[in-house]
């Protein structure tokens, strides 16, 4: 309790004239953070790739009251552009209090393909700018003694069917934050790491992909928005939402897994998955 809790109560003044960059922000739950911390009077710089998503998001931001607020567009396979992010915030800013790794690169919902090139390009964009970003920003961050917070999923803490690669990335994304974590602690690097766990939320390609698969409703993603920017405010290792998805089955993990795996199993409609089935078995 004492190292997930973070203890603090989050107020949405800790946000106000914080310098934050969000990624993957032109739709879905990205989208609504930037909104949140509009709100809260934080500076914003989006990112995406399609521009007129973008400036529709930032107008927004404007009107909901955020000091300033930018975009810059660009794909998150390139690992160049990963990192004119970050210095685009230099440049505006001059400095960042919070850095919000939560883009994703396409992904299917069905049997795994077999395709090693797919693998390849999702581990790039889902995990390996993550890293580049992180360490552009790392200087700016430890001034500030700010926050990084990374957007996972109880597909990257658990096996999960119909995302074999895209599992893949957000269990490489634990590996790679967990450690670092640690080496921030004895290094006395004051950069807090917030590992987001977030199961079935109602972004539109969720819905679309899985909807009719599983039998459990998404959660909202306003909502959800809110609790990721609250904990990495309160600067806790990890966050959990919806609770009952994440936490709870993650106790059933390393003591009864096949238990947890044909619960897991159980509630899917196989027969409603989208899409050819290009299986490679
Ligand atoms: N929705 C859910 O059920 C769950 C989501 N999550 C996690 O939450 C986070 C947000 O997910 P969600 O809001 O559903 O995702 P969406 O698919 O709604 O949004 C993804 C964002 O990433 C951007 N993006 C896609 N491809 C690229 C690329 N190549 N380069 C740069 N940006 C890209 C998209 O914009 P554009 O296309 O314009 O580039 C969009 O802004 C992700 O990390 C996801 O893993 C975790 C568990 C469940
Ligand atoms: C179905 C999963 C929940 C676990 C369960 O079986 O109860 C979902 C948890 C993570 C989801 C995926 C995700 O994290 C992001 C992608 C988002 C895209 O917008 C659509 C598809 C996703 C692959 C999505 C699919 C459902 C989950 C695996």
């Amino acid at each position: 309790v004492y190292f997930y809790s973070g203890g603090d109560e989050f107020k949405p003044e800790l946000l106000k004239g914080k310098r934050t960059i969000v990624t993957g922000a032109s739709t879905g739950i990205g989208e609504q953070m930037a909104y949140h911390l509009a709100q809260m009077g934080s500076h914003v710089l989006i990112t995406a790739r399609t521009e007129e998503k973008l400036k529709k998001v930032v107008a927004k931001c404007l009107e909901l009251g955020a000091p300033s607020a930018h975009y810059i567009a660009g794909s998150m396979d390139d690992m160049v552009f990963a990192e004119s992010v970050v210095k685009k915030a230099e440049n505006l800013f001059g400095g960042l209090d919070m850095l919000i790794l939560n883009h994703i690169g396409d992904s299917y919902y069905n049997f795994f393909n077999g395709d090693i090139k797919s693998v390849r390009k999702l581990m790039e964009i889902n995990f390996l700018s993550y890293v580049t970003m992180t360490v552009a920003a790392l200087p700016m961050l430890k001034d500030t003694n700010g926050s990084i917070v990374v957007v996972s999923s109880i597909a990257g803490k658990i096996g999960v069917p119909f995302v074999v690669p895209y599992s893949a990335t957000k269990f490489a994304l634990d590996g790679f934050f967990s450690s670092l974590r640690q080496e921030f602690i004895l290094k006395d690097v004051n950069v807090s790491i917030t590992l987001c766990i977030i199961s079935f939320i109602n972004t539109e390609k969720a819905l679309k992909a899985v909807g009719d698969v599983l039998s459990y409703p998404a959660a909202p993603k306003e909502e959800c928005a809110l609790e990721i920017i609250k904990g990495g405010v309160l600067r806790q290792w990890e966050m959990y939402y919806k609770y009952e998805h994440t936490r709870i089955p993650l106790l059933f993990r390393d003591w009864a897994p096949q238990l947890l795996s044909s619960f897991m199993r159980s509630g899917l409609n196989v027969e409603n998955l989208k899409g050819s089935n290009h299986s490679l078995y």
